[in-house]
């Protein structure tokens, strides 16, 4: 099944005219998540041959960046750089490339050489994805999306979790494309987080106000936090239990005395 699978996505690369079978991977992912939009710049790492590239430009007409260990053949209206991703100087690079407003998507499908020893190889791959994901949290836009490759292991879980940190919706995803046999899976990341508080987070806040559905309301540097159970006038020390773009949850986890809301 596993070779079959094989050759049906390796032999429509060769018919279709793309540069990989890994193009299918992109393809199904994001016709389930809808990352990649009409308009979009992308910056895509670990990009040789330029199989995705391809796809992406079929997607975008927005400004699109491939970079590379490898040197990628030219794609007509795509910028391509030939540099390590884990290198400030090739960061610098792309955000040259992408400019101020940043990029609405970064997609990563590097992969680290293999050994064939699992564990060695896992940790391989969750160190270039851990670079990838500080890459794209320099040059991603406000509520921009990131999809990155992982080989699974034992430091998954935490590498999910740094993603969540980061990220309002997250989910971990095997498109077909995949071989069955493969460690490898996708870590889709939407809605990039630029808010000045995380997940789990603890602050000692004043209620301000109530909101419309009875939570109380708090700032955290201007940025509105609703808290549950509280009351206008209370000081709380509160954990934040989710971050949305704009606005965050948060629970009360010890009150103090009543004070003025002003
Ligand atoms: C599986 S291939 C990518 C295939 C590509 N998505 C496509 O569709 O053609 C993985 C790529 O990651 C690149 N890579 C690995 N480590 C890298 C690093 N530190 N910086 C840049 N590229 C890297 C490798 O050179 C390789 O070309």
């Amino acid at each position: 099944m596993a070779r079959h699978r094989r050759d049906t996505y390796y032999w429509r690369a060769k018919d279709e005219g793309y540069r990989s079978r890994a193009a299918y991977k992109l393809f199904q992912i994001n016709d389930k998540f809808n990352v990649i939009k009409e308009g979009d710049t992308v910056v895509d790492l670990g990009a040789a041959p330029g199989g995705w590239l391809e796809v992406v430009k079929k997607l975008t007409d927005g400004k699109i960046v491939g970079v590379d260990l490898r040197r990628i053949k030219d794609i007509e209206g795509i910028e391509t750089i030939k540099g390590d991703i884990t290198s400030d100087v090739t960061i610098k690079k792309i955000i040259d490339l992408v400019g101020e407003d940043g990029a609405d998507v970064v997609i990563c499908d590097a992969a680290p050489n293999l050994s064939g020893n699992w564990s060695l190889d896992h940790a391989r791959s969750i160190d270039l994805t851990t670079s990838a994901l500080e890459c794209a949290k320099k040059i991603l836009k406000p509520n921009g999306h990131f999809i990155v490759k992982v080989f699974q292991g034992d430091m998954f879980k935490d590498y999910m979790d740094k993603v969540r940190e980061n990220f309002s919706f997250t989910k971990a995803y095997s498109p077909h494309a995949s071989r069955s046999e493969s460690a490898e899976i996708y870590v889709i990341g939407k809605k990039f987080l630029t808010a000045p508080l995380r997940r789990n987070d603890k602050f000692d806040v004043v209620i301000k106000e109530m909101g419309a559905s009875g939570d109380g309301i708090a700032y955290v540097e201007d940025f509105v936090v609703f808290v549950k159970e509280a009351e206008k006038g209370e000081a709380v020390k509160i954990q934040i239990t989710d971050v949305k773009p704009n606005f965050a949850f948060a629970k009360v986890i010890e009150r103090g005395e009543e004070q003025s809301s002003d």
